[in-house]
């Protein structure tokens, strides 16, 4: 039944993404139209999160059931560095058409000072409500709001008032009233629920599921899950025959038993969970039959008399509990949100587990997509979150800083000498004897850099040679680096089939950046081969030439370093894997050309230095 259902996760690294499930069991949630939030315009086909990456889970009302709308505004028109060669010929695996859309910048964090460009502090990933409210350009529209909807006023996190005593049509309806007040709902967003909040899941359980059961034990004060109670009850009259899954959970409990240990797995539905989550969000639908989320050893709390948000607690909802206990005990206020802990999550689990038979499952290892190649949104450079851009942003970035008067020249000129900073200081020591580099360039800008981290180092009696991808169609930046560079008493340029087949001390990577479309083609690839084959320590510039910066996506054709400088910012895709040891460095673009991407980005603080070190 769970399969189609529109879900929204939160992922190990902190962000969060939407999708909708086509295949769920116990080591992974497959996942298909997902977008994350960070990254809208970059929507993935097919998406395998594995358990253990999941953090919470949260099942969307049927209104965002759809894909949010893909931006369809022009792609940022082409620049003097895109003009820079032909794209290369038609190529089946080339990026789609969305990831051209018109890039983004969601803001990164609320406390995020655009102005200054300083890192916010770290923070923890927002409930989708407070997401919503913070981005109102966001393309996913706030859903209808549920019972506890959390709502910010005056920078504390209120919960409006609900009294569900109102009933339409035979069943208790929500009406909000008007003064919202503090409560305890406030720290706890019952629409998705923290799992580090809740008891350990009991081993022998399916481990992703957990999230399912918990993003759907919604247990706020007159929650219609707690509601239909009833319903349960005339289930339990009915005694239906035990389901494959009921009898082993028996087993277990008998096994438990044996042990010693008192726990009890309990049987739970699973469809009429996610049925009650999505009641739970769109009024005026049927309260379904779901009485047996449970409570373990609830406990009475007194509220002020004349608090509208109180919920008595009536001998139907008893029959929620896994310890069910005298009419009397209960028949007063009593704290659903406070007890949401004890409420027991394994009946989710054994009927999920009737419904995939887990020997059944194929063994999904190689399908799963491992968490640290999602693209990040966040890095960390001195302990300090600082953002991180698709390709399409930074072709934005790119984009902005061509269109400006500021000189193209002169941000090539600050990322080399950037760069040069970090080769000086790791790569080229004064140790060594006649060092030598390879610069392989590219067509575009990122090859400029390399032509302008080539003559750096050749004005300082560095063995550099040159090879050149292809020769430079048009009058541009690259043709005039080049220039620049051969004006070099030593400058060097080899052809591609004369590159040392000897190991050589640094080759610079500067192919391709953030214009990469498709696999590389030859002759780019016959560089990236080399390269990779010749066995010097290679410094990769802006993002590993042939890597998809977004995705991270790599091939046998994508260059392998053992450092990456990213410019301005690392790239989404980037990890140590696919970059080695990551860089970031300033480039001295403006900072108010920057602020024209809004107020989204966390840049890093780079004090005295132009390059820092970049971690996950
Ligand atoms: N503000 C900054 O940080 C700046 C960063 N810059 C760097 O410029 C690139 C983007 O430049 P662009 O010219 O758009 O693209 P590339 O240099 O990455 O290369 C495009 C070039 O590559 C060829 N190409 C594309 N796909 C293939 C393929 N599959 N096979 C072979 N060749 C391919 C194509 O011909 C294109 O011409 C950015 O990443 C930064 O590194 C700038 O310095 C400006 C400021
Ligand atoms: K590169």
């Amino acid at each position: 039944m769970y399969e189609g259902t529109r879900v929204k996760l939160i992922v190990r690294n902190g962000r969060t993404l939407e999708g909708t499930i086509f295949f769920v069991d116990a080591q992974q949630i497959k996942l298909k139209q997902v977008v994350f939030h960070d990254t809208p315009q970059t929507p993935i086909s097919e998406l395998v999160v594995k358990s253990a990456d999941l953090k919470d889970l949260q099942v969307l009302p049927p209104e965002k059931q759809t894909l949010p709308a893909a931006v369809t505004s022009a792609k940022p028109p082409p620049t003097k560095a895109w003009a820079s060669g032909p794209p290369p010929a038609a190529d089946p695996s080339a990026i789609p058409a969305a990831s051209a859309s018109q890039p983004s910048f969601p803001p990164l964090a609320a406390n995020h000072n655009a102005q200054s460009h300083m890192a916010p502090v770290n923070h923890m990933p927002s409930p989708p409500v407070q997401m919503h409210q913070r981005n109102p350009g966001s393309q996913f529209p706030p859903p209808p709001p549920p019972s506890s909807m959390l709502m910010q006023q005056g920078g504390l996190l209120m919960s409006p008032s609900v009294d569900h005593r109102h009933v339409h049509n035979g069943h208790a309806q929500p009406v909000q009233t008007s003064s919202p007040q503090l409560s305890k709902a406030a720290f706890i967003d019952p629409a998705i629920v923290s799992m580090s909040s809740l008891p350990p899941i009991p081993s022998g359980l399916p481990v992703p599921l957990q999230s399912i059961l918990l993003a759907s034990n919604v247990p706020v004060p007159s929650s219609p899950v707690i509601h239909n109670a009833p319903n349960l009850e005339r289930q339990q009259e009915m005694n239906p025959p035990a389901t494959p899954t009921e009898k082993k959970v028996k087993e277990r409990n008998g096994e438990k038993e044996k042990n010693g240990d008192k726990s009890k797995i309990n049987y739970f539905n699973m469809n009429d969970v996610l049925d009650s989550i999505t009641s739970t969000y769109v009024p005026n639908t049927r309260h379904l039959d779901v009485g047996e989320i449970q409570i373990r050893n609830p406990s009475p709390v007194k509220r002020p008399a004349n608090s509208v948000n109180v919920k008595k607690v009536s001998k139907q909802d008893q029959s929620t509990f896994s310890e069910p206990a005298e009419a009397e005990e209960y028949n007063e206020d009593f704290d659903f949100v406070g007890n949401n802990a004890k409420f027991n999550k394994d009946k989710v689990f054994s009927q999920m587990l009737s419904e995939h038979n887990l020997s059944d499952v194929p063994d999904a290892e190689n399908a799963v997509v491992p968490i640290e190649s999602i693209p990040k949104t966040q890095f960390y450079v001195d302990g300090k979150v600082i953002s991180a851009v698709t390709s399409d942003q930074m072709k934005l970035i790119c984009h902005l800083s061509a269109q400006s008067t500021f000189s193209q020249n002169i941000i090539i000129e600050n990322a080399a000498r950037s760069i040069c900073e970090l080769i000086w200081r790791e790569y080229i020591t004064p140790d060594m004897t006649n060092p030598r580099v390879v610069v392989l360039v590219g067509v575009g800008q990122n090859g400029c850099v390399g032509l302008a981290v080539a003559r750096q180092l050749a004005n300082r009696n560095v063995n550099v040679i040159i090879t050149r991808s292809r020769a430079y169609q048009l009058p541009n930046e690259s043709v005039e680096q080049r220039k620049y560079y051969l004006e070099c008493k030593n400058a060097k340029e080899a052809q591609i089939g004369s590159l040392p087949v000897e190991k050589v001390d640094l080759i610079i990577d500067a192919l391709i950046g953030c214009g990469l479309r498709g696999t590389p083609l030859a002759p780019t690839s016959t560089l990236i081969q080399w390269a990779n084959a010749n066995g010097g320590t290679i410094l990769s510039v802006d993002v590993p030439s042939g890597m998809e910066a977004t995705t991270g996506a790599v091939t046998d054709l994508t260059v392998k370093p053992h450092a990456t400088v990213a410019l301005t910012l690392p790239k989404t895709g980037m990890n140590e894997e696919n970059s080695g040891v990551m860089y970031v460095c300033d480039v001295g673009l403006p900072n108010g050309l920057l602020s024209g991407l809004g107020d989204g980005l966390a840049f890093p603080l780079y004090g005295s230095s132009y390059i820092k070190r970049v971690t996950c």
